[in-house]
């Protein structure tokens, strides 16, 4: 039970994996709407409760407490455009869009709602989310609280301050799923390689990265710390990790995580 009614526009990855996570999370799908253009996503959503579904981007919004923006960033200013006759000062709108900044999805909404940014991630879906949050000064406490609650029913949330930080919480959490699952994808087929049947692969890999991911965060001891204890002195883990070291892994990431940030800045600008 959520006490506020939230309405999702756009009914896309993003917004799904967070609607998922809500409804697995306890949230009533009965104070849960969404709009899309096309019927796709919809028979997902009544699969999980979902009743209020419409192609009304506006006659979803118009009665719900909470707005979530959930198209592409290229969208988000034609769809506060639209909503704005019908948003007032009593709409909290939370835009998940990459680079978009808080200030103009508050100008194209007309000045009145108030504008949470959030960055959050696909593992929303089952529990497992990373989001940052921004909100502009004028957000009361309430709804900073609303969004709080939203995000924090899907996983762990930090807020920001500064809004350009939300580059970083992408190249950190929103896009790194990504990175995860491209560096499954290729120990899965070497493992594969190695004589494993894809089952086998896929389940010992998926389980390792939980586990370590789980030391992570629910330990006290660092990354480089509990990687070392990994390492044998002239063992097995020291080849593999040297081979990391000597092919650049640390400037590999490096350079994907900037490359990211600098994208997020830029749709910043083409977009804002
Ligand atoms: N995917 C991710 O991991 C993350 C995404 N985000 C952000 O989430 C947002 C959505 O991304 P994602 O879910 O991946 O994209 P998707 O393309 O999966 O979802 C966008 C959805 O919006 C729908 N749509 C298109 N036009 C409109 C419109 N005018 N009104 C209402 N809905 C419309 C699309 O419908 P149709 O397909 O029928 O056109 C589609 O279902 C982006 O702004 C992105 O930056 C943020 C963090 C992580
Ligand atoms: O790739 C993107 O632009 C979106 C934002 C973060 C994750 N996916």
């Amino acid at each position: 039970m959520s006490g506020f009614t939230t309405a999702f526009i756009g009914a896309g990855n993003m917004s799904r994996s967070i609607i998922g996570g809500l409804v697995t999370s306890g949230f009533d799908a009965d104070s849960i709407r969404a709009s899309n253009p096309g019927d796709g996503p919809f028979a997902e959503l009544r699969k999980i409760g979902l009743t209020d579904l419409a192609h009304s981007n506006v006659s979803v919004a118009e009665t719900a407490d909470v707005v979530v923006l959930g198209v592409k960033p290229n969208l988000i200013r034609e769809v506060c455009e639209e909503l704005s006759p019908v948003l007032g000062a009593n709409h909290l709108v939370v835009s998940v869009a990459a680079g978009v900044a808080a200030d103009s999805i508050h100008d194209w909404l007309g000045a009145k709602s108030e504008v949470v940014r959030c960055m959050p991630n696909t593992p929303s879906q089952i529990g497992g989310g990373a989001t940052g949050l921004f909100a502009r000064s004028s957000v009361s406490a309430e709804n900073r609280q609303r969004a709080e609650d939203i995000m924090r029913a899907v996983g762990i949330v930090r807020w920001v301050d500064d809004e350009s930080l939300l580059h970083a919480v992408t190249a950190v959490a929103g896009s790194a799923p990504a990175y995860f699952f491209q560096f499954m994808e290729a120990m899965i087929d070497e493992a594969q390689r190695m004589g494993l049947d894809a089952e086998s692969a896929r389940t010992l890999c998926a389980q390792t990265c939980i586990g370590a991911g789980r030391m992570v965060a629910e330990g006290d001891v660092e990354a480089s710390e509990l990687r070392r204890r990994v390492c044998s002195p002239n063992g097995t883990t020291e080849r593999a990790v040297m081979a990391f070291s000597t092919g650049g892994l640390d400037k590999l990431v490096s350079k994907a995580m900037q490359d990211c940030y600098a994208r997020s800045e830029e749709m910043g600008r083409e977009l804002s």
